[in-house]
């Protein structure tokens, strides 16, 4: 590597997952698989695996802060991302640092339940959420049943996920990309789509047909993130990232006795 290349910056903000697939473990893989720097602000610990969640530890609002600082006085980023929050002191503390240091690119995947029913975001903290982080983002990238609980409504069709779209980019985020992995009436098919407070994209791929889907949120928005570091605009980011865990999926790995993870190998080793 020249002294010239330009080393590009991703953080994710987070929490740790032991079991490796999601939290900022599936962020770090996927950055470095998509040639970026990845750096972290640990939120919680859980102690996870391929079977759940066994327990939940959350950090204390000012340990996430500090990190924050540490990386915001030597290492700004290109671009950020948040994962699970647990608490709305956290996301208090998470919103003044991210305006404090001017982090750019932020992109919100609004975790709150991870696949086996374990609460990741206390329901209290969703006003936080709402009011403080959500006006900052450069894009949310919500699955089905966290934008019903966003924008209060129930999305049983492409047409409600357009309201749902509009309700969320209403709430400041200049870009809305509503996933479609839990939605049952698009059948064969997974429909993401991406709003920008004027045009609707969708993308559509075979729906594969796999339990080991554990850690694809984390995984798909820290790829998106990953292509807004390398300067990429919100479609050519998503379009990435679409490829990345679309490979990620079809490649999932069989391992543990539950919902394995995705393959953050694979994109790469298919180029
Ligand atoms: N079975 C599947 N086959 C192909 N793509 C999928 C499948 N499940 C999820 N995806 C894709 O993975 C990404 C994450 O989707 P989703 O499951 O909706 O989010 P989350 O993991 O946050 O619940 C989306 O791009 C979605 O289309
Ligand atoms: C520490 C941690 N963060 C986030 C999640 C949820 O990840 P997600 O990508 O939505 O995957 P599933 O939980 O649905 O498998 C998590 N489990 N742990």
């Amino acid at each position: 590597m020249s002294s010239a290349t330009v080393i590009r910056k991703a953080l994710t903000i987070a929490g740790s997952d032991s079991g490796g697939g999601a939290g900022i473990q599936a962020d770090l893989k996927t950055f470095q698989e998509l040639g970026v720097y990845g750096m972290s602000a640990v939120t919680a610990i859980t102690a996870q695996n391929t079977l759940g969640v066994q327990a939940v530890y959350p950090m204390e609002a000012n340990a996430v802060a500090e990190q924050l600082r540490s990386i915001g006085d030597d290492l700004p980023p290109d671009a950020v991302k948040t994962g699970m929050l647990a608490h709305a002191s956290i996301i208090t503390a998470v919103a003044d640092q991210i305006a404090r240091y001017k982090l750019p690119q932020l992109v919100i995947d609004p975790v709150m339940i991870a696949k086996g029913g374990t609460s990741l975001l206390q329901r209290e903290a969703l006003s936080a959420l709402i009011a403080k982080l959500i006006p900052l983002s450069f894009m949310i990238t919500p699955n089905i049943p966290e934008a019903e609980v966003l924008t209060d409504m129930r999305i049983l069709s492409l047409n409600d996920r357009e309201e749902a779209a509009r309700r969320l980019h209403q709430l400041g985020s200049k870009n809305v990309l509503l996933k479609g992995g839990h939605d049952p009436s698009t059948r064969d098919l997974v429909v993401d789509m991406l709003y920008d407070g004027t045009t609707y994209r969708y993308w559509e791929h075979p729906r594969i047909d796999t339990r080991h889907t554990h850690g694809t949120g984390c995984t798909f928005s820290a790829a998106i993130t990953a292509g807004l570091a390398q300067g990429m605009n919100a479609y050519d980011a998503v379009d990435l990232g679409k490829a990345f865990i679309h490979a990620a999926i079809q490649h999932s790995l069989q391992i543990g006795a539950g919902h394995g993870p995705t393959n953050h190998f694979a994109y790469r080793r298919l180029q």
